[in-house]
């Protein structure tokens, strides 16, 4: 890792490396016949035999999938979204594992014009439901495990079902698989505007429920620089991004981004674990590999042993979702002979500050890394000056001079994080003196743990809703391997107790509620919470003495 240290990179770099016009216009073809999603990430690499896929069942089972059968496919979506009234613009929801199906529906959703939504497996109805009224989706494509939480959600659009066998087809449901066979593959592409959006994500909010981040077609130009430049992918990689397309890391990089670049991605549809982890990397050579800190850290627990199977067998490791500890890098280097690299994003513009793989420049462990070329990042004092290197503030974008930075606003939401010509990320950084990024929190009440995003409103409207809960405050609390865990602290009704029994209650109320990975994995009776004088619940007091607990624990 001893590369020359080219520090910040610089506007003028960025602007060198990514001239948007020549970019746009290589991306975009003619503007003036416009830019299709499925075409940059499909048919511009068929007629080659080109792989596009390796799918490994949750039994183990093997699928290998060209750019030509996923153009056969996503086509056969398009007639049937056609046949339900979905066109350009419209919104597609899908709530998939990661089976082909979920790649031929996103692409057929993009090809037709339309807008791709994800629908987190995890997530229960409230969830559910949340996302599909501000998206005003047309149609949900779900599987039959999935199906059932739709029965809980109010005013749900068509449903389109992926039955396995013996499945009976819910009333007014449409046999997804049935009718792509039955379906028309030939379908020309709606070409559309940079401007005009392509998915439609959510975030996690502090004080209210996920507001829909909208992504129009000029994020592809990040998305695949970051491909490029940080992941490294090479035409030789075997690439592998565990992370689920449910989230924006894995829409992002493990579908969007490996395809556009004409490279095979890789879906393991089974649950996380190490010991498969291990095996898939071995099973298939895999040569980048693409995770959470938390996934990282579970490989490491899982001993020397099991690692010697794989040594030296990936090129490279790239980790987001939380900062990664310099032990794992220690650990990656020492066991399994692979440079891990952190790399910083969000939802909202995806990947930004990276240790990149494909550029040099000095990688320095427990840092996140240095800005993306194509992105100013500065770090601002709460006036919004911007402050030099060792001091604190809110890591920001610089809007006029950040060429690849796309995301202009929440989906009928105030975006208060866009004022006076930057971005806010609301994660507190400061800048070391050679230019690298070193994180330091959140300024807000968003939780991270294992790699998701998890607001508090949202596990706190959920506890409300059983009957036991009066009050509820939720936040992030220290933990090793997860980074933060979900405490919720409660104001039980007058009639309840603590205990154990209602601890496991709570928490499988909002596992089915709300989503399986956004439970308390904590729970503390209390007779009251902090407030402010207006009654604001102060969840920073909670989270600070839990802290201090910790320390002294
Ligand atoms: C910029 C960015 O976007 S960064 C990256 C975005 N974030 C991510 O992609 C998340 C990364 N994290 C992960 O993938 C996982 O946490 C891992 C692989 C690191 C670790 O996985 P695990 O600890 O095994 O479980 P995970 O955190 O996924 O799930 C928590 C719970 O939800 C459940 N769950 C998770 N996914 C599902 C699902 N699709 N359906 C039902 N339940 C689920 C799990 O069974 C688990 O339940 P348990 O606590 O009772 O055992």
């Amino acid at each position: 890792m001893t590369r020359a240290s080219v520090g910040v990179p610089r506007y003028e770099d960025a602007v060198q490396r990514f001239r948007i016009e020549d970019e746009v216009a290589r991306l975009h073809g003619d503007l003036a016949t416009g830019i299709n999603a499925y075409v940059e990430c499909c048919g511009r690499y068929t007629g080659e035999n080109r792989l596009a896929l390796r799918a490994l069942s949750a039994a183990g089972e093997l699928r290998e999938l060209s750019f030509d059968d996923l153009a056969d496919m996503s086509g056969r979506v398009d007639t049937l979204l056609k046949d339900v009234g979905v066109g350009p613009g419209d919104v597609v929801a899908g709530m998939l594992p990661r089976i082909p199906e979920l790649v031929a529906l996103i692409l057929g959703t993009w090809r037709i014009g339309a807008v791709y939504q994800p629908l987190f497996t995890a997530f229960g109805p409230k969830a559910i439901e949340h996302r599909l009224g501000y998206s005003g989706a047309k149609l949900v494509v779900t599987n039959a495990a999935n199906r059932g939480k739709l029965d809980e959600v109010e005013n749900h659009p068509r449903v389109a079902t992926i039955l396995a066998a013996g499945d009976a087809l819910p009333e007014g449901d449409i046999d997804f698989r049935v009718a792509l066979a039955a379906a028309s593959p030939d379908c020309p592409p709606v070409m559309r505007k940079g401007s005009d959006l392509f998915m439609m994500m959510s975030t996690s909010g502090t004080t209210g429920h996920p507001k829909g981040v909208p992504v129009p077609l000029n994020a592809l130009l990040a998305f695949g620089a970051y491909m490029r430049d940080a992941i490294g992918l090479r035409p030789d990689d075997v690439f592998w991004n565990i992370a689920d397309p449910g989230w924006a890391y894995g829409l992002y990089y493990a579908i969007t981004g490996p395809l556009q670049l004409g490279i095979a991605t890789t879906f393991y549809e089974g649950a996380f674990n190490a010991k498969s982890t291990y095996d898939i990397v071995e099973r298939l050579g895999v040569t980048s590999i693409a995770g959470s800190p938390t996934a990282y850290r579970l490989l490491m627990a899982e001993g020397a042993e099991a690692a010697a199977r794989i040594k030296g067998r990936l090129r490279v490791a790239s980790s987001a979702g939380e900062p990664l500890n310099p032990e794992v890098i220690r650990w990656f280097d020492a066991h399994l002979s692979a440079p891990i690299h952190d790399h910083y994003g969000q939802t909202e513009n995806g990947m930004m500050v990276n240790n990149h793989h494909g550029l040099s420049h000095a990688v320095r462990p427990g840092s996140a890394g240095f800005a993306m070329p194509g992105y100013r990042m500065v770090v601002l004092d709460e006036a919004g000056n911007e402050l030099g290197p060792n001091q604190p503030g809110i890591l920001a974008v610089d809007i006029a001079k950040s060429p690849l930075l796309w995301f202009d606003g929440y989906h009928q939401a105030e975006t208060p994080a866009i004022s006076g010509g930057y971005y806010r990320t609301g994660d507190t950084v400061e800048y070391e003196p050679d230019g690298s990024v070193s994180f330091i929190g959140r300024a807000d009440d968003v939780i991270t743990s294992a790699g998701y995003r998890i607001g508090p409103f949202d596990v706190e409207s959920a506890l409300i809703e059983h009957p036991a809960v009066n009050e509820a405050a939720v936040v992030g609390v220290p933990d090793p391997q997860r980074t933060e865990i979900v405490k919720a602290f409660v104001v039980l009704a007058p009639t309840y107790k603590g205990s154990e029994d209602l601890t496991e209650e709570l928490a499988q109320h909002v596992k089915k509620r709300l989503s399986a990975h956004a439970y308390p994995r904590e729970v503390e009776f209390v007779t009251e919470l902090p407030k402010t004088p207006s009654g604001k619940i102060q969840r920073f007091l909670l989270r600070k003495a839990e802290v201090e607990k910790r320390k002294g624990g």
